[in-house]
């Protein structure tokens, strides 16, 4: 079985190396040619790993072409390229393929999860199954083979065990779950919380405060995710919890990095005229806001994170408005 990776980033390669450690087929697919000549040429991918020398066998194109061999396809491209990546392959392929999605979080104009992107934008004579294969893993960690566990989720549970067996090796274990709803806005909101988590770490809040904001972060995606049909187990596992511990406390967070500089400056102007990296939270706030606001789910954390991204309200405002709001019982 021939995987084709579509991104050459930083999640695309670590999980291409991941399939070739495992002697599998596979070739990334970029746009960036520096990215997939320092791929093919010196074994690194030096703009996002920084002395990390690859899998010397993994191979990398800029020849699109390439996805008419290939019986699996991974997204490895950020939420909004996903719409356009899969009208673009849909031409190409030739038969049916399972889609693997790793993006998080919603397309940016019609606020669906990515699973449903994917089914609208490839036919289905194209299409065998999308699975998601997400969970709490920065590419930092799984590209020095660091352990790490993540799920397979899919609506069709035999595709996700094929992806599961493909990707699992020793250092990366997969497990199955077919709670696409749960899972995909799971992984969506954790990236506000990281923003949130970001930016008391800035202000200068410590351990107390991060634990009250992954717990009752965690509240926040099981309101949010239940409502729409997700599970309540989901919260408790790797695309719900796991998720939420991993960028809300590790350095490797882009979100987590982005709230950092914007609580550090108590304002988010200089953040939004400098970044340049993939931060999927700023969009994922906006679209939460408006999700909660139609369905009245009350979701205080990710509300001031809109306010200050959004509406330049003041980040100390923010933490002393959460803490000095109407008082409730946790549960
Ligand atoms: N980096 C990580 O540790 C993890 C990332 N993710 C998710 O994976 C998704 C991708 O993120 P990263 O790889 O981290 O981003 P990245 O910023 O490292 O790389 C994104 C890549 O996508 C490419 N790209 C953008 N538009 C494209 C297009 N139309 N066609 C082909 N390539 C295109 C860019 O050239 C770049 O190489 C995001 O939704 C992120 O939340 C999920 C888990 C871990
Ligand atoms: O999703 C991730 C880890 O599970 C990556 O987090 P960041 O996008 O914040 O770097």
């Amino acid at each position: 079985m021939k995987t084709v990776i579509i991104g050459s980033g930083s999640w695309g390669t670590a999980l291409a190396q991941v399939l070739q450690d495992n002697h599998h087929d596979v070739i990334i697919y970029g746009i960036e040619e520096s990215q997939v000549r320092d791929i093919n040429e010196n074994h690194q991918n030096s703009v996002f790993f920084e002395g990390v020398q690859l899998n010397p066998e993994l191979k990398a194109t800029t020849d699109i072409e390439v996805v008419k061999e290939a019986d699996i396809v991974l997204l490895a491209v950020p939420t909004f390229a996903i719409e356009s990546i899969c009208q673009k392959i849909d031409f190409l392929l030739t038969k049916k393929v399972i889609v693997i999605n790793v993006a998080k979080g919603f397309h940016p104009e019609t606020n669906e999860r990515m699973s449903e992107v994917i089914r609208r934008s490839i036919s289905s004579k194209h299409l065998s199954s999308v699975v998601s294969l997400i969970g709490p893993s920065h590419a930092e960690e799984v590209v020095i083979r660091l352990l790490t566990s993540i799920d397979s989720v899919s609506q069709n549970l035999e595709d996700a065990k094929t992806v599961q067996e493909l990707f699992s090796n020793h250092y990366l274990r997969i497990y199955t779950g077919n709670d696409e709803i749960g899972s995909e806005l799971g992984v969506a909101i954790k990236n506000v919380m990281a923003i949130a988590s970001g930016i008391i770490a800035g202000l200068g809040y410590q351990d107390n405060t991060r634990a009250a904001l992954i717990t009752r972060g965690l509240q926040e995606m099981i309101r949010f995710g239940t409502y729409f049909g997700g599970k309540y187990q989901t919260y408790i596992g790797l695309t719900g919890v796991g998720d939420l511990i991993v960028t809300c406390t590790s350095v490797h967070s882009r979100n987590f990095e982005a709230g950092y500089k914007i609580g550090k400056e108590n304002d988010v102007t200089d953040f939004f005229r400098t970044n340049k990296k993939t931060v999927e939270g700023v969009r994922t706030a906006k679209i939460v806001h408006k999700i909660a606001k139609e369905n009245n789910i009350e979701m205080p954390i990710c509300e001031e994170v809109y306010q200050i991204l959004y509406e330049g309200k003041e980040p100390k405002t923010c933490a002393n408005d959460l803490m000095l709001r109407e008082l409730k019982q946790e549960f």
